[in-house]
């Protein structure tokens, strides 16, 4: 059986099969905001996404994940910290069991109940696969999930995980618009690091956004209704998909904002 979550392939496993696991530039970290450099000289995020470039949702096992169309430069993340275009290619989510863990990326030692990761590729590079074993070849902003009032943005994709339930379901998931889902202030914090999932690649210039986004406990209730489990076997509960933070080993972490 492959990686995941549980005790017997959970992340203290992962170095067995993937020995980058405990490389120099791993993810997530804990963010010590008072330990960022503030850079004025980092750049606005620009995100310019097309709805129509949505595609399908998957549940693959680990998360679920929503895929857009990455062909052309229609989905696309410039300036902040990166140079050149790169393309959104999927975002998915990190929860926990229950709404006092589940983020990936921790502040101050603090979790959120989950986190949402939108995960672009370097144009430079022919593919997301060929990006994806590059040095800066991709670029996750990730953004937390923190309790409060339900979050009328997330409505369409929490109805559309009843039809993705099982490991390999997936459908249609036309005209969405990810900059839905994205906080009213753009304000980041930014690190080299890599996949939070194996095979752990060191090729994620990571941008995590500063402000939350609200989801109530009965949405959070829904993310915990997918299985991790394929259809006809036992059902396993998709929760606690979340990688816990890794050494800094001497990296800073830059902030843009004061
Ligand atoms: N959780 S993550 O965004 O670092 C990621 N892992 C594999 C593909 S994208
Ligand atoms: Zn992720």
């Amino acid at each position: 059986h492959g990686w995941g979550y549980g005790p017997a392939n959970g992340p203290e496993t992962w170095g067995e099969e993937f020995p980058v696991a405990n490389g120099p530039r791993q993810s997530p970290i804990d963010i010590i905001p008072k330990d960022a450099q503030y850079t004025p000289s980092l750049k606005a995020l620009k995100l310019k996404y097309d709805p129509s470039n949505s595609r399908g949702i998957l549940n693959n096992g680990h998360s679920f994940q929503v895929d857009f169309e990455d062909d052309g430069d229609t989905s696309t993340l410039t300036g902040g910290p990166i140079s050149g275009t790169y393309r959104l290619k999927q975002f998915h989510f990190h929860w926990g069991a229950s709404d006092d863990r589940g983020s990936e990326h921790t502040v101050n030692g603090i979790k959120f109940p989950c986190e949402l990761h939108l995960v672009h590729w370097n144009t430079k590079y022919p593919s997301f696969g060929e990006a994806a074993s590059q040095p800066d070849g991709l670029a996750v902003v990730g953004v937390f999930l923190k309790i409060g009032a339900a979050n009328p943005r997330l409505q369409k994709v929490l109805d559309a995980l009843d039809a993705i339930k099982t490991k390999g379901k997936q459908t249609t998931f036309a005209n969405f618009d990810a900059k839905t889902l994205l906080p009213s202030c753009l304000g980041y914090w930014t690190y080299d690091g890599s996949l939070t999932t194996p095979p752990l690649l060191e090729s994620v210039t990571w941008i995590v956004l500063k402000e939350p986004i609200s989801v109530s406990p009965a949405q959070m209730a829904r993310f915990r209704g997918l299985l991790f489990s394929g259809d006809g076997e036992a059902p396993c509960c998709m929760m606690d998909n979340y990688r816990p933070p890794q050494p800094l080993k001497g990296r800073q972490v830059r902030a843009s904002f004061k």
